[in-house]
């Protein structure tokens, strides 16, 4: 029904008994919740009947009880349920309020005792008497006591932002301690209305000024006590918010010197991208969506830095951004010839490829691989067909990826999460038609992080990659226009959906006379370039360049010969540089000088070995293209066991078995003594022991090593074979015709025997170009593989002597 509260004093009280006490009856006025005290203005809301009806019974005579109801709740209190001491006030001002209610302006004059209450209705009157106050004494502990509760008082309005200052004004200036202690009672918010009351109900001044020092002291301590919890708030609250007030106000500050706010720009900046990256629309949907949420986030929050990653990675991929026009077929020829030497089928194959691309663009056909040993030119194949296309070109190494998110990305709850290659090439090229090459794809791993084949799969799938869905993107993406091209060194090893859905298309390796068409063509301007100096400063004759193909390089492609290419280009610079400006031409000489001694006879290391009876020269297949391969045999004193070294598989262990069991069965044909593991042991070992070799393919070898080393007859020199041979004898078809061929070609073997049922392959694989200067024999039974590698006469023997003197010499 009111608030007690204090705005004036008045100087001067109405003394009860001449103006309206003793036992005249007073109206009494009861109210909740509060305490009027003497010489205190308290406004009050009257709205009860019985009060509006009192106050409008008031005439000239102003004067009332105020008197506090024991419990507030009581909405019409009886006599009884007021307290027995209350205030004898004057009405100053009655306001009439819109609600009917009256706003009431009271002043305090003197505490009352209430006596008889002569009416009940319709307001209630009393008599009352005046309580006199026993004022203190004048001694130095009541002056204490008094500037205590100034102090005291002071201190509490000083700290509260609720009082107002001029109260501390006031109370300094008040001398009597009994008006003092009234003041300051009406003025205290926190007292209750019990406390109140008590201090109205005690007339002795000194008592009552205790009792006003003890609340102001249990409130001091309150207020500090509430400082202290504040201070430890305020301080964790603080660092969050003074972020807050600072970003505020550097908001403002840029605002006044007329600064666009960045992360508004910034935001504007994405809003475009999007609207301009010609999204699907449930895509462009989710992105302004996720735009909209980074924009009512603080930017310093710790996700708002992902989510800004996030939509702007979906604002930048080329979602429409192509670049192709029209396959030009005879375009593509054109640059295909330009860029590579050689390469006649392939070349065809890729335009094949191209045609039907051309004549059907929305083709799922199959993704072209390209299978063959290092540096034969797959990759700077794939890059002419981009150019070709007119296309942007990137290439993905898949070598050694165990993770299916580096195919596919991380989710984006996952820590430092990023799309996958797949889409961060495609931001790279920023279209979405390029040519992307995946290289090594024979050399993926797989791991408990998944399996990036199944990952690839997907990807490469016509079926399924227009809506290939990147974990971290988590929104499909149309990859259907990405012409993929992969690269291997072997089949094996590629998972067998994977190969399902390729078109293969196998590039062997080179010949010594393709490698230096290659060299002189492409490899040596390039390398003259690239080390600055010009083809007035060198002159590179074919011979030079065949020497360092046969004698500093063993490969089938040409990236080592590239290299020493490089060097000499590099030598020939420094020379420049030097001062010697004359043109230099790449002799023999030069090239030894440059090079240093010959690193690599293999025709040298063949006639070396071939010298003792028991080894032959073997082909192999190596994922490197083809190679040479030794095979010895030997026998010492024992008691007839078989050892095999030199990290073999089983398939090669078996097939030395069988060559074992064919060459003592026919001991007597081939003129071996039958018993001839009675007293000896046999030992067969293939070097390069730490290389694990397996296959069925070197059966021809090692028997022609075991009957060598058991007739005591070296083989005739740069003489290599390959097949498998069965118990019985015959020699069976093996595979990697091509690479072997020119693996043997390379080493400067003058000889190959190969299976007879592999000579279809012989016409189909190999050039004349690439056939010529070797003889090629066909077996179709061991007898025909000894006929050729061993020496039957000793004229024969005598001219593979000199052979070998030569091929040695040659080299020294
Ligand atoms: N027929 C060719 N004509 C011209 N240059 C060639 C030819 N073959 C290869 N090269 C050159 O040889 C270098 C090596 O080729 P590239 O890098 O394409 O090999 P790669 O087969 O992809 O090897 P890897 O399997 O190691 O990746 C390139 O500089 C390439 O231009």
């Amino acid at each position: 029904m009111a608030n007690d509260f204090v705005s004036v004093i008045h100087p001067k009280a109405a003394k009860n008994g001449e103006e309206g006490g003793g036992k005249r009856p007073i109206p009494v006025l009861p109210v909740r919740d509060t305490v009027l005290f003497p010489h205190a203005v308290l406004p009050l809301t009257v709205g009860r009947e019985s009060s509006i009806q009192l106050i409008q019974s008031l005439g000239e005579e102003k004067t009332i009880l105020v008197v506090a109801q024991r419990d507030a709740r009581q909405d019409s209190p009886q006599a009884t349920d007021l307290f027995a001491i209350g205030t004898l006030a004057t009405v100053h001002k009655v306001v009439k309020m819109p609600n009917q209610s009256l706003f009431v302006f009271t002043e305090g004059n003197e505490r009352v005792r209430l006596g008889e209450f002569p009416q009940l209705t319709p307001f209630m009157t009393a008599e009352s008497e005046t309580i006199e106050e026993i004022e203190p004494q004048k001694t130095p502990e009541a002056e204490a006591l008094q500037r205590n509760v100034v102090s005291q008082f002071q201190q509490i309005v000083t700290s509260s932002p609720t009082l107002s200052d001029d109260l501390q004004t006031i109370a300094i200036n008040i001398e009597e301690p009994g008006r003092l202690a009234d003041f300051i009672a009406a003025s205290l918010p926190f007292l209750t209305t019990a406390d109140k009351q008590e201090l109205l109900e005690t007339p002795d001044v000194s008592a009552r000024l205790e009792r006003i020092n003890k609340h102001l002291a249990k409130e001091l301590e309150v207020q500090q006590l509430r400082n202290k919890i504040q201070t430890e708030v305020q301080d964790s609250v603080q660092s969050s918010q003074r972020d807050y007030y600072l970003r505020e106000q550097l908001k403002a500050i840029q605002k006044e010197l007329g600064d666009v706010d960045d992360t508004q720009k910034d935001i504007a900046e994405l809003k475009e991208k999007i609207e301009n990256a010609g999204m699907p629309e449930e895509v462009k949907k989710d992105s302004l969506k996720e735009l909209g949420r980074l924009s009512r986030m603080n930017p310093m929050a710790a996700d708002y830095g992902l989510t800004r990653n996030y939509v702007e990675w979906l604002s930048v991929l080329p979602w429409g951004k192509t670049s192709s026009s029209e396959v030009d077929i005879l375009k593509a020829k054109e640059i295909l010839d330009e860029d590579h030497y050689g390469l006649k089928k392939v070349k065809d194959r890729i335009l094949d490829y191209l045609s039907v691309r051309r004549l059907k663009p929305d083709m799922k056909g199959p993704i072209l691989c390209f299978v063959g040993p290092p540096g034969v030119g797959k990759t700077s194949l794939g890059r002419s067909i981009a150019r070709a296309l007119d296309r942007k070109f990137s290439r993905i190494s898949l070598g050694g990826m165990h993770d299916e998110a580096e195919i596919r990305g991380h989710r984006r709850t996952y820590i430092g999460a990023l799309p996958g290659q797949i889409i961060q090439h495609l931001k790279r090229v920023e279209v979405k038609d390029p040519v992307f090459m995946l290289d090594e794809i024979d050399k993926l791993g797989r791991d408990f992080r998944g399996d990036p084949a199944s990952a690839l799969l997907e990807t490469l799938d016509p079926e399924q990659n227009n809506t290939f869905r990147d974990n971290y993107l988590d929104q499909p993406f149309d990859l259907s226009k990405v012409l993929f091209i992969c690269t291997a060194n072997q089949l094996d090893t590629i998972p067998g959906p994977l190969l399902d859905r390729m078109e293969i298309i196998e590039l062997t390796g080179y010949t010594e006379e393709e490698k230096a068409n290659i060299a002189v063509k492409y490899l040596i301007p390039r390398q003259t370039k690239e080390n600055g100096i010009t083809a007035e400063n060198i002159e590179f004759p074919i011979e030079s360049v065949r020497l360092v193909a046969r004698h500093y390089t063993r490969e089938a492609g040409v990236r080592k010969l590239e290299q020493q290419i490089g060097t000499i280009c590099r030598k020939v610079a420094r020379r420049i540089a030097e001062g010697h400006s004359e043109k230099l031409v790449i002799t023999p000489e030069i090239v030894h000088e440059f090079l240093g001694g010959i690193k690599v006879r293999v025709d040298t290391e063949i006639a070396e070995r071939t010298k003792r009876a028991g080894v032959a020269v073997g082909l192999a297949w190596t994922p490197a293209g083809g190679d040479v391969l030794f095979i010895e045999a030997n026998r010492m004193k024992g008691k007839g066991s078989f050892t095999i070294t030199g990290q073999i598989g089983d398939v090669m262990k078996e097939s030395m078995q069988a060559a074992l069991t064919w060459v003592r069965s026919n001991a007597a044909s081939l003129g071996v003594d039958e018993d001839f593991l009675k007293d000896s042991d046999l030992h067969i070992h293939v070097p390069a022991g730490a290389i694990p070799k397996d296959g069925p393919s070197a059966g021809v070898t090692m028997a022609t090593a075991l009957v060598s080393l058991l007739t005591d007859t070296p083989v005739h020199p740069l003489t290599a074979m390959t097949g498998e041979i069965t118990l019985s004898g015959n020699v069976l078809p093996v595979g990697g015709i091509k690479e072997k061929f020119l693996a043997a070609k390379r080493a400067g073997v003058r000889d190959v025997i190969l299976p007879t049922d592999c000579k279809q392959q012989v016409d189909e694989d190999l050039t004349a170009d690439q056939v010529e200067g070797v003889r090629i024999h066909y077996a179709s039974r061991i007898e025909d593989v000894l006929a050729v590698t061993l020496p039957k006469t000793p004229t024969e023997k005598v001219h593979d002597e000199e052979i070998r003197e030569e091929v040695i010499h040659a080299s020294v």
